[in-house]
């Protein structure tokens, strides 16, 4: 088959040949959606637009630089066989930018959804797994999370009509940026997730979703490879951002300002920014001025604590979900027992549940007990990581902000590491969870910490019986 294109012209195919063309597109489309899975379809390959063929060559356009080199490494090859084997006439496949004035077909729409408007066998092979090709800038949405799975209860009904209607509607007035705050495990990341899974779902948006943390290391190492430029550019292409756990910017003046300038040119450029935190962007002190008074003038929603109630219909949903039979004596017991964060309650009620279906046993009360054993124990005694900072720097005579300033001084490092030790023993927090409450260190440091004090310990006899002694003030 040839196709009718005059060599001087480089023109968008048309009649016939344009039809075939586009075809033959859709044919490829449904067969990448396929093979990469939908929200890395959406994601990505949604932005190609089809542009002129040269002899048998055919070129596609991209909006972007980054979206170009991004779609070549990752895809190129594929694009390549694919387009040969729908269409032998066309042998190489060349990606480029897309500059004003070229002629093109535009991008597929998702209303045309290429895998009902073609009905093409799914590929045998297993598909490209997201995470590994998202990894790079997005972290892949997790499938768990979304607004089914997500219980709604008093502390959280704002948050979560908030959350829908920025799926349902990006980008209206007053939801722009949206930002979620509360405590450690009690639903945020769960709604940015939802909100992302939504609106991939419901149209042609191209959704990025990541940790604070995420970003500021992302951000280092562009500036290290000089590819500023292409993060920046790969950013600002997106029609949603999500940022997790804003709060670790606090302190990292930089990042804050790329992070400032992103979310404006965003926000201009009328695309959706929701972001979360700990606490409201009026209390994030440690964060610029100006950057807390735009992430305040969209939609504040905050995620209160959980009630009883709610505890006991997440794990009412929970235990459902599972299969597994368990008592409504034993959720009572867990709901009363575990009221810190829902995190916390889902691992409890998980680890029942794969107790049960290990040794085939009914979940009762009493081997409840008995399988918690040491989270009930961290629970019953309730110390909480400010107070094992205050007896600790109290006790080492050194001030209670050492426990989270930068300070490395031995006579301070070494506290700080006791404090993050006890706080590993005596409560149920994460490594994460602790680091955080340490000035936003890393969980490795606090790893580091409780393994450091553990070999002082068994070295030095006196610094054992000094940590020891905390440890039995802080339990009594
Ligand atoms: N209302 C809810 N319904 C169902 N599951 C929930 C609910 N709230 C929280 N969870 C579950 O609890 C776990 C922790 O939630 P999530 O990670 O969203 O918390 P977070 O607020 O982002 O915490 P962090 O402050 O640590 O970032 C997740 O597995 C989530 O699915």
């Amino acid at each position: 088959m040839t196709i009718g294109v005059d060599d001087d012209e480089r023109a968008f195919p048309q009649l016939e040949d344009g039809k075939a063309l586009e075809e033959s597109w859709l044919q490829i489309c449904s067969r990448l959606k396929g093979e990469v899975g939908e929200v890395e379809y959406r994601t990505w390959l949604t932005k190609i637009a089809l542009g002129p063929v040269d002899g048998d060559e055919i070129t596609l356009l991209l909006p972007t630089r980054f979206l170009r080199d991004w779609v070549r490494s990752q895809y190129g090859d594929r694009l390549s066989e694919l387009w040969n084997q729908v269409m032998p006439a066309i042998r190489r496949v060349e990606l480029q930018v897309a500059r004003p004035g070229d002629p093109v077909a535009p991008p597929l729409a998702l209303s045309e959804d290429p895998s009902d408007a073609v009905s093409i066998a799914e590929p045998e092979e297993a598909p490209r797994s997201a995470p590994e090709v998202r990894s790079d800038l997005v972290t892949a949405l997790d499938t768990r999370f979304t607004f089914d799975t997500f219980v709604v209860g008093k502390p959280n009904e704002f948050a979560y009509a908030c959350a829908r209607r920025v799926a349902e509607k990006p980008s209206s007035v007053g939801f722009n940026p949206l930002f979620l705050y509360g405590g450690v495990g009690l639903g945020k990341t769960h709604l940015m997730h939802a909100i992302g899974a939504e609106l991939v779902q419901r149209g042609n948006v191209s959704v990025a979703y990541m940790s604070a943390e995420k970003f500021m290391y992302r951000f280092i190492a562009a500036i290290r490879s000089q590819s500023t430029m292409e993060f920046k550019e790969q950013l600002r292409s997106v029609d949603v951002l999500m940022i997790d756990d804003l709060q670790f910017l606090i302190g990292k003046d930089n990042t804050q300002e790329e992070f400032f300038h992103t979310f404006n040119a965003l926000v201009d450029a009328g695309r959706q920014i929701v972001v979360s935190a700990d606490k409201s962007p009026s209390d994030l002190s440690g964060l610029e001025d100006r950057l807390r008074t735009r992430l305040g003038c969209g939609m504040v929603a905050d995620i209160h604590a959980t009630t009883f109630e709610l505890r006991i219909s997440i794990l009412e949903s929970k235990a459902a979900a599972s299969g597994v039979v368990v008592p409504a004596k034993v959720l009572e017991f867990l709901a009363h027992k575990i009221t810190s964060n829902v995190r916390e309650l889902e691992g409890a009620l998980n680890r029942l549940i794969a107790h049960a279906n290990l040794f085939g046993r009914p979940v009762t009360l009493e081997a409840t007990q008995d399988v918690l054993h040491d989270i009930l124990k961290a629970h019953d005694r309730r110390v909480t990581i400010e107070e094992i900072q205050k007896r600790v720097a109290e006790h080492w005579n050194i001030r209670l902000t050492d426990m989270s300033s930068a300070r490395r001084a031995r006579a301070v490092a070494r506290p700080r590491q006791v404090a993050m030790y006890l706080a590993k023993q005596l409560t149920s927090r994460s490594l994460p969870e602790i680091g955080r409450k340490f000035g936003n260190r890393d969980h490795t440091t606090v790893m580091h910490a409780v393994s450091r004090v553990a070999e002082l310990m068994e070295r030095d006899p006196a610094f054992a019986e000094d940590v020891e002694l905390m440890r039995r003030m802080l339990e009594s």
